[in-house]
């Protein structure tokens, strides 16, 4: 099995690593002096290693790391990475306050730092126009939609895990799987005829982690910028005729999308919205489907327990039967909480804020961190176990808090492809429990690569024998 090139990869003497997971021992500093008589508290932290900041030890350790910073300074620190100072924020209570942004202190621009120019001006990205943009995108997701969506990921579905060898790598599968899916979801283009697309998007995925961050001829940033522009090419030029559609696939819906008050999407609207909405959607539901098989072939009696669900409910299930499937909801939710796809929710503070206390001033970059509330002890029994009954009643230990959970986000912003998104992962996971037992290689250990949508260093390795 190759492994990828991964900073998670790299060989780091045990001593370093646990002084890096206890925090680090820089004395710490504050990140700006409160307003004289404002009560409020410095933000504590430390700036790390010279040029690089912790930017190599985050994207190493990801969720571990997070949870040393909270643990070392609390739930609202400063650190610096990629080459700026950040706020970082966990614990359900700040975080609650930086999503639902309540007093609009918080704005979306702090995203541009990863996804300007490539993804620019998406849904995620809007600060003044969003509301009225969701309300039109919103369209392309109500029931009947999704009953339609769901019932066409599953012919993909079906088609791509038909013929799998009895080795296989699961993330590289369940990532081209996901774009074949997104190809007739999204552009009603079938499997295998998209390809110059589905390259240009990734050549503008890999854009957003380019070190040299200006064009370098043979870089990634410039690469990024030719895929951006060919995107844009693409969509511009089957818009007419999907204005005029009366497909199901979401680029029509989007399209012909208006709002209660009647207003629909312009040319350029239509296109920045497909080409981020495919951004939002094929990473995450890739990482999901990989983390939810990983740990069903870590513990076969939930295997055993999904696959009987989705025995009694049959093949080629619609919404309605996907709904149905509980051990699933509860197994993809596990996963989620275990390893969100989407590890960071960056926002800019537009003017001095009082965050929970801590005096944040205008113009941070502030970064909040699920997986410091996803495994927060105080919500959560035994946090590291994989324990999909603890979103089951009587526990529902995701109650504890409206943020102790938040894989999708929170507040206006919360993701709009949720439904869709669990829709999806569940016709992936229900398609192969149904065709398929699968367990991990003898001694097998994961390790995720955190630098971008995570993914396991290689591919996560299965064995399948067949379930019938
Ligand atoms: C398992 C799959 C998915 C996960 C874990 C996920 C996660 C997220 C998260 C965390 C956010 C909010 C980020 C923030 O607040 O900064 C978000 C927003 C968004 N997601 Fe998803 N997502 C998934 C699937 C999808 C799908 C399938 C679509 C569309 C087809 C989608 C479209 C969007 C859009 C458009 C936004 C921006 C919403 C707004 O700003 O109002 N996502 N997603």
């Amino acid at each position: 099995m190759t492994r990828r090139l991964s900073i998670s990869t790299v060989p780091v003497p045990r001593w370093l690593e646990s002084r890096v997971l206890r925090g680090g021992t820089a004395q710490p500093e504050h990140l700006a002096a409160p307003p004289p008589g404002s009560g409020l508290r410095a933000v504590p932290g430390d700036p790390g290693l010279p040029v690089v900041g912790h930017g190599l030890e985050w994207m190493r350790y990801g969720p571990q790391f997070e949870r040393a910073r909270v643990t070392r300074y609390g739930p609202v620190s400063w650190m610096k990475a990629f080459g700026i100072k950040m706020a970082m924020v966990g614990g359900a209570d700040a975080t609650q306050a930086v999503l639902t942004n309540k007093d609009k202190a918080f704005s979306q621009s702090g995203w541009n730092l990863f996804f300007d120019p490539f993804f620019r001006r998406g849904l995620l990205l809007l600060d003044d126009e969003h509301l009225q943009h969701r309300r039109i995108m919103q369209q392309a997701f109500t029931r009947p939609r999704l009953a339609a969506y769901a019932e066409v990921a599953g012919q993909v579905a079906r088609a791509g895990l038909a013929d799998l060898p009895a080795r296989f790598a699961v993330h590289p599968l369940m990532a081209r799987l996901t774009m074949d899916i997104g190809s007739q979801v999204f552009m009603a283009s079938a499997p295998g005829t998209n390809e110059p697309v589905l390259r240009a998007f990734k050549a503008a995925v890999d854009g957003t982690t380019a070190l040299a961050r200006f064009p370098v001829p043979g870089g990634k940033w410039q690469a990024g910028l030719r895929g951006r522009r060919m995107l844009e090419e693409h969509f511009t030029a089957g818009l007419p005729a999907k204005r005029h559609s009366d497909g199901s696939d979401l680029f029509s819906v989007l399209a012909s999308a208006r709002d209660e008050d009647g207003q629909r999407f312009t040319d350029t609207e239509v296109v920045d919205h497909m080409i981020f909405l495919m951004l939002a959607a094929l990473d995450t539901s890739a990482t999901t489907v990989t983390a939810a098989m990983y740990h069903l072939a870590r513990r076969p009696e939930w295997q055993e327990r999904a696959r009987a669900e989705s025995v009694a409910l049959g093949p080629a299930p619609d919404i309605d039967g996907l709904d149905r499937l509980t051990t699933l909801d509860l197994v993809v939710k596990e996963s989620l909480r275990l390893v969100a796809p989407l590890p960071t929710y960056v926002r800019r503070t537009i003017r001095d804020v009082d965050l929970t206390g801590y005096h944040l001033p205008a113009g941070t970059t502030t970064v909040v961190m699920p997986a410091a509330n996803h495994y927060d002890p105080a919500y959560w029994r035994d946090p590291d176990a994989f324990d999909p009954d603890r979103f089951a009643e009587p526990r529902r230990e995701d109650r504890a808090h409206r943020f102790a959970w938040l894989p999708f986000g929170g507040g206006a912003h919360k993701c709009i492809g949720m439904v869709l998104g669990f829709l999806e992962v569940k016709t992936i996971l229900h398609e192969l429990l149904l065709r398929h037992r699968w367990r991990l290689p003898e001694g097998y250990r994961m390790r995720w690569d955190w630098s971008n949508a995570p993914f396991p260093v290689d591919g996560l390795p299965v064995h399948l024998d067949r379930s019938t």
